[in-house]
């Protein structure tokens, strides 16, 4: 049965005149008052959980969203035999992927699809990248056309004819416009307000832009619009493969000079690659939070970084999967299958030799190359150089 809202009494604020537009935002237009947006979450892991937070404080504040922010759960049982909706719902936590942390009351978590989506014009899509496809497709005919869809999802789709951002997926199958958030972002410190920034690709229209900059943003979480979609998506999706590299070195304990280096090879890689593959993608967006921002925080403290560290530790003889149940209990790594899907692309277009990190992350991650190799290709990258792509490097 659908959850209902206990909360209606909870809502503070509504009769105020509308705060001042977030850092970053200069026309929200008539959009901002003309119609009541519907904001609804689909995932609830662990940033999914602090983007529910996030948006459901937002939607308390400011008088055009409706209290209400659904939170579609993929449904499953705790050890204690009860239901994580039920759960988050009781205890307005996700106590499984965000233990300790208030959601709000004004968070219902669901887990009918159809249902938490229903008359939403807000859709945020943040689940690991390998369900979205199928999320999608059952949602086929069940989203308002009208509604505006956003990706905080870090990964891609290959398909034949190469690289499927999940942006273009989402807009593919639902039919609707859909931006992107990616940025410096470890989900369990913005849930304790420590101050971060995003950045929000969009596609045409900035007035879409400005709504999600305002929805998402804090005085803690700061965020900037760029227009160009693909390269903040390319830049959250391929961080992922440099995690994994920076995760292997701590394992091989080769210090902080060679993780450096990592992360500069790793970001030249992704630039590389994503202006090969989009050549509209800016330079400059390398330099928001989702590009070496993200790169940084992500080879320091991310969850890709902390499985392949261990991966190292036990040379490559323990499976990523399973040292990912062990260390992440339900968490989902993005690097390992990134890597995957980027050498497929790499290989179709006989670019391996081009993205020796990318390459070798991936070779590694099969068990072909020891986690030694992850620095011992590098004296043979400037040399080679695919048609176009040396006016990038
Ligand atoms: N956690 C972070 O710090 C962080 C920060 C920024 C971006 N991201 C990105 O956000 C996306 C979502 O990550 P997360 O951290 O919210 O999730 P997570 O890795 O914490 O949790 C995994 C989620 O997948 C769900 N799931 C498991 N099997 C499923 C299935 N068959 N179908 C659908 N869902 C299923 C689980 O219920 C859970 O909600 C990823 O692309 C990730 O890269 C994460
Ligand atoms: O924990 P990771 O490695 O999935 O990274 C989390 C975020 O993407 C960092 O911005």
């Amino acid at each position: 049965m659908a959850p209902t809202s206990h909360h209606q009494e909870q809502r503070q604020h509504t009769d105020l005149p509308a705060p001042p537009p977030p850092p970053g935002v200069t026309n929200l237009g008539d959009m901002q008052y003309s119609k009541k947006d519907r904001v609804a979450v689909i995932g609830s892991g662990n940033w999914g959980s602090v983007a529910a937070k996030l948006v459901a404080e937002n939607a308390l504040i400011y008088p055009h969203y409706y209290d209400e922010v659904r939170m579609w759960v993929y449904e499953e049982i705790l050890p204690s035999g009860q239901k994580l909706t039920d759960v988050i719902n009781a205890t307005h936590e996700n106590v499984k992927y965000l233990p300790n942390i208030k959601l709000g009351l004004n968070v219902v978590a669901d887990p009918d699809l159809h249902n938490a989506v229903k008359d939403a014009t807000m859709l945020i899509f943040v689940t690991p990248h390998q369900f979205v496809d199928g999320i999608c497709k059952r949602l086929q005919g069940k989203v308002r056309q009208d509604a505006k869809a956003i990706s905080l999802i870090k990964g891609m789709e290959v398909k034949k004819e190469g690289p499927c951002m999940i942006s273009t997926l989402i807009t593919e199958v639902l039919g609707i416009e859909c931006s992107v958030l990616m940025g410096a972002n470890i989900a369990n410190e913005i849930a304790q307000e420590k101050f971060s920034e995003a950045t929000v690709g969009y596609r045409d229209e900035k007035k879409v832009a400005d709504k999600w900059v305002q929805v998402f943003s804090k005085s803690y979480f700061q965020i900037t619009p760029v227009k160009d979609v693909e390269g903040v998506e390319l830049c959250g999706t391929l961080k992922n493969v440099v995690a994994i590299a920076a995760g292997l070195v701590d394992g091989l304990q080769m210090g902080n000079n060679t993780k450096a280096a990592i992360m500069r090879i790793g970001l030249r890689e992704m630039r590389v690659f994503s202006k090969l593959i989009f050549p509209s993608v800016r330079d400059s967006t390398f330099f928001e939070s989702c590009g070496v921002a993200d790169v940084i925080t992500t080879c320091l403290g991310g969850r890709n970084r902390k499985v392949a560290e261990a991966f190292a530790k036990h040379e490559g003889k323990r499976s990523f999967d399973e040292l990912e149940a062990e260390l992440l209990q339900g968490q989902k790594l993005q690097g390992v299958s990134t890597a995957a899907e980027l050498f497929e692309v790499l290989k179709a277009r006989k670019w391996e030799d081009q993205f020796p990190l990318f390459t070798t992350v991936h070779r590694i991650a099969t068990g072909e190359l020891p986690p030694s190799a992850v620095v011992e290709y590098s004296e043979h990258a400037p040399s080679m150089v695919v048609e176009g792509a040396a006016q990038y490097y």
